[in-house]
């Protein structure tokens, strides 16, 4: 049977080696590639289309970031598909991102060095914005468009007689402390993506629980440190150049470091193969990269509490509400000064 698929922030790095893979993997693939930039997403569909040119690859312009895009991308799905087999949720920005230089080196000289290393703890900081729906922006993007998707294709999601997935790529730099429950969208905080993938996890598991039993499993990867727009971001490209030999030798001795997005997308791959009742929802998937570039997915309990996990999940409902009553406000309001008098 034709399986959907459909992958946010599909045009680049993780998200289009993914995408690379599934079609290697299953040829009768109908993908979906939900882009903000259609031009980015028309290149990646030419990519995929050189390498498998009898591939279905359709495009779908999704700015995760805004309600209103999420809204209408929903609705195109909708009718474009009778369900949804797989949702992967990769879309993900990091804004304006700072290295504590003077942290890195004091932990390059401690004992937390390979965790350093693997997490970022410590060493790394964004500023975050105010999006036009009046969300921050990391919040926004990384987690609310998500889950507003999510609940938008609940009905292609949760058929019955039917298993569905969604998959979430988290990343290693979740963390707890950087996460509070009464400050979602860490407003006041300086490591929003840490905690909007920490919020993640937390609400991969609350779906799970809730919606288990209407056939709709939701999962969590991490894909290590992979080398993609993202991270370039984070330093200058000169410095990129020059600790790039370093970051190959550091890959001898740790398998997080994955480097290429194709070894990123690992988990994201072995989770199309599994049985979604054989996973576990508390369990985070990584992708790991041996010494010598053998790939493989390992499971990882997550730091993460039951009931924070309902208490995230009810607040972003609340929140849903909300946005949904301030978006039919605003449009009666334009419907309003259009009608004439
Ligand atoms: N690289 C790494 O080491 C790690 C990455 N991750 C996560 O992996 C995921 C993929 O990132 P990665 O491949 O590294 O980086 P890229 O920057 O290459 O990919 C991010 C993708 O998300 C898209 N995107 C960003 N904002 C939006 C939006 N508002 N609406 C729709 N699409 C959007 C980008 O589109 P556009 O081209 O238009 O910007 C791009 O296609 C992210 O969630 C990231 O947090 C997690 C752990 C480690
Ligand atoms: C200051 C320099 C000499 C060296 C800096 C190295 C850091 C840039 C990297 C060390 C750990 C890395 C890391 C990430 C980005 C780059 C590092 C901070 C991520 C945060 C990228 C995105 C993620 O989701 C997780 C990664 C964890 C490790």
């Amino acid at each position: 049977m034709q399986r959907v698929v459909v992958v946010t922030g599909a045009n680049s790095g993780i998200g289009l080696a993914l995408c690379e893979r599934l079609l290697t993997e299953d040829t009768q693939l109908r993908l979906c590639l939900a882009c903000r930039n259609m031009q980015r997403a028309e290149a990646a569909r030419d990519t995929l289309l050189t390498s498998h040119a009898d591939a279905r690859v359709d495009l779908l312009h999704l700015d995760v970031g805004s309600v209103e895009s999420v809204l209408a991308a929903a609705q195109e799905v909708k009718a474009r598909y009778s369900r949804v087999d797989f949702l992967y949720l990769n879309a993900g920005i990091m804004p304006n991102p700072q290295v504590d230089v003077k942290a890195f080196f004091k932990g390059l000289f401690s004992t937390n060095v390979v965790n350093m290393f693997s997490t970022a703890e410590g060493i790394l900081t964004q500023q975050d914005r105010v999006n036009a729906d009046g969300l921050q922006e990391v919040f926004a993007t990384n987690l609310f468009g998500h889950f507003l998707l999510i609940r938008e294709l609940e009905p292609l999601l949760c058929e019955a007689g039917h298993t569905s997935r969604v998959v979430w790529t988290s990343s290693s730099n979740a963390r707890r402390s950087a996460f509070n429950i009464e400050d979602l969208q860490h407003r006041n905080g300086t490591e929003p993506y840490s905690s909007s993938k920490y919020a993640s996890d937390l609400l991969s598991l609350a779906l799970s629980k809730h919606k288990n039993s209407q056939g709709l499993f939701s999962s969590v990867i991490c894909p290590g440190l992979v080398m993609t727009n993202l991270t370039y971001g984070i330093l200058p490209s000169f410095f990129w150049t020059l600790i790039m030999p370093i970051m190959w030798l550091i890959r001898i001795f740790t398998n997080t470091f994955t480097l290429t997005p194709s070894n990123g997308a690992e988990a994201l791959h072995w989770l199309f193969l599994q049985k979604p009742e054989s996973l576990d929802p508390r369990a985070k998937y990584h992708s790991l990269t041996s010494g010598l570039g053998a790939n493989y997915t390992q499971p990882r309990q997550m730091d993460i509490d039951d009931d924070m996990s309902e208490v995230l999940y009810s607040k972003l409902l609340e929140l849903e509400k909300e946005v949904r009553r301030k978006l039919s406000e605003r449009n009666a309001d334009d419907k309003a000064e259009t009608v004439p008098q």
